[in-house]
């Protein structure tokens, strides 16, 4: 409905947009200032007719439990269903496979470059081919790490884990926020996501340099593979942590476009979101989501379950026993009887297989059947859901995103796994800034809920009952 009233109202506020749209011409800066004020005045339209209607109530239970599933905040770029999984403004994950550009041509040829799904995100339209290139190319324009942040990266121990490393690295680049330097210098706040969205592209364009100079300041020897104009965002990116293959690209692709964005309520978004409601810098607001990303119940679960499979590997060969259903299943209980979880599987809001564990699957299916983590991690899923649902716990006893990442990864020879949840924070930026984009532009408050305390709560309910 709103995308209905969205494409009417385009038509009557801002005319020039269908002819530019139309033509595919425009770049990321001048679609958007075409569409900002469309976009605020469906807001406005939005408020004023259903402002006062309720879409929720909260429990006792919600309020003690985390949230789960209040309604609570505002978040344009992706919508998350529990049994279906992800839509990115409405597209599911094979439905942006067969609809995005792609490096090579049009949809179809191939994964969906990361650059597509930004436009999309942002502006609520498919990009033709021309449009996401022309994204590539202004990131490309913008990539270049300034000396005294390199030269701050490699002052760092190799010891310190590559997810603080990048956090390091990009509040170190603060100190060129154009949103903090207008901010300063007292502008409008009607001009407020001009300002960020600079910024945002900006970090956007270097946060695969900066990961890329963690990972040869941590594995190697601190030199990073050279850049080369007319490739993606995703190929640049490879290129740039030592990979050149053409499967591996597509993996980076593939890699880039599902991690991005997964509704707003997640730790990494949110937080993004939150610190950016003060009017922090995308900077400061994106460093705090990776620092959120990097808690092993959220984005370091990829690197743990690597660890998982490894370990599980280790214990059989030792025993001289085969990997294989019985020997996952006494693992798994082994680690559910020590306490701990089994990392990638479960999850907050997903009742069902994750779509982004469906989507490796399949790609794993084409480029690396026969590979022999590919296989556990097939195993894993016919046993694990049984014994979690056995063991009563988990609401949802299916695999995650972070179940299946990190064995593609392993297939081509990428095996610090202790660096798979960089891979990840390059990703989440794309969906968590392209919120704070609309944030910023359709002039969202501070992020402030109410807390209540167990003393208020109890009054509260004895109250209610009394009535
Ligand atoms: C990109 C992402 O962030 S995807 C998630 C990545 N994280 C992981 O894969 C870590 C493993 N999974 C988990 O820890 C959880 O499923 C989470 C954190 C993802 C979701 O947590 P919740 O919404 O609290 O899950 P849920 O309501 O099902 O939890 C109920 C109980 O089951 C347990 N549980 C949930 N998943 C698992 C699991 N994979 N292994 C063991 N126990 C689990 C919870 O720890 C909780 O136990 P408790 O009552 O003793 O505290
Ligand atoms: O949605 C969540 O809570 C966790 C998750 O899968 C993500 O952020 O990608």
């Amino acid at each position: 409905m709103i995308t209905h009233m969205s494409r009417r109202l385009r038509n009557t506020v801002a005319p020039s947009m269908k002819s530019l749209a139309t033509r595919g011409m425009a770049s990321i800066q001048e679609t958007l200032t075409e569409l900002v004020p469309v976009k605020q005045a469906e807001l406005v339209a939005l408020k004023k007719e259903h402002g006062h209607k309720v879409i929720g109530d909260v429990t006792v239970d919600q309020c003690i439990g985390g949230g789960r599933d209040i309604k609570s905040l505002f978040w344009e770029t992706s919508l998350l269903d529990a049994q279906e999984g992800i839509r990115f403004r409405g597209y599911s994950i094979p439905e942006l496979q067969q609809k995005l550009p792609t490096f090579k041509g049009p949809a179809g040829q191939g994964e969906p470059t990361p650059e597509a799904l930004v436009w999309l995100m942002l502006t609520d339209t498919i990009p033709t081919k021309a449009e996401a290139d022309s994204l590539t190319h202004e990131l490309y324009k913008r990539s270049e790490i300034p000396q005294h942040v390199v030269a701050l990266l490699k002052s760092l121990p190799k010891s310190l884990h590559p997810m603080s490393q990048l956090v390091v690295g990009l509040m170190a680049l603060q100190k060129d926020s154009k949103f903090a330097a207008a901010y300063a210098s007292g502008v409008h706040k009607k001009e407020y996501w001009k300002h960020t969205l600079e910024d945002i592209l900006d970090v956007w364009a270097k946060l695969p340099e900066l990961a890329a100079l963690v990972f040869s300041n941590t594995y190697k020897d601190g030199s990073v593979g050279s850049k080369d104009p007319s490739l993606d965002y995703s190929a640049n990116f490879a290129r740039r942590l030592g990979y050149n293959k053409p499967e591996f690209d597509e993996l980076m692709r593939l890699y880039l476009v599902i991690h991005s964005d997964h509704e707003g309520g997640n730790a990494s978004a949110h937080t993004t979101h939150l610190v950016g409601s003060t009017l922090s810098d995308p900077y400061l607001s994106y460093s705090a989501g990776l620092n959120a990303l990097a808690g092993p119940l959220h984005g370091l679960a990829n690197q743990e379950v690597l660890g998982w499979i490894l370990d599980l590997q280790k214990k059989f060969k030792a025993e001289g026993k085969p990997v294989n259903k019985e020997t996952i299943t006494q693992f798994a209980w082994e680690t559910l009887k020590s306490g701990k979880v089994i990392p990638g599987y479960g999850h907050a809001v997903l009742r069902k297989t994750d779509p982004r564990y469906t989507s490796q699957r399949e790609f794993a299916l084409k480029y690396l059947p026969d590979d022999e983590l590919f296989k556990i991690v097939g195993t894993i899923y016919e046993v694990v859901p049984d014994v979690l649902t056995e063991h009563g716990k988990t609401k949802n006893p299916y695999p995650n995103v972070d179940s299946h990442s990190g064995v593609l990864l392993w297939h081509y020879g990428f095996k610090e796994f202790n660096y798979y949840t960089v891979l990840f924070g390059v990703s989440r930026a794309l969906g968590a800034l392209s919120q704070v984009f609309w944030d910023r532009a359709l002039g969202m408050p501070l992020e402030r809920p109410k807390s209540v305390t167990s003393k208020w709560i109890l009054e509260h309910v004895n109250n209610s009952k009394s009535q």
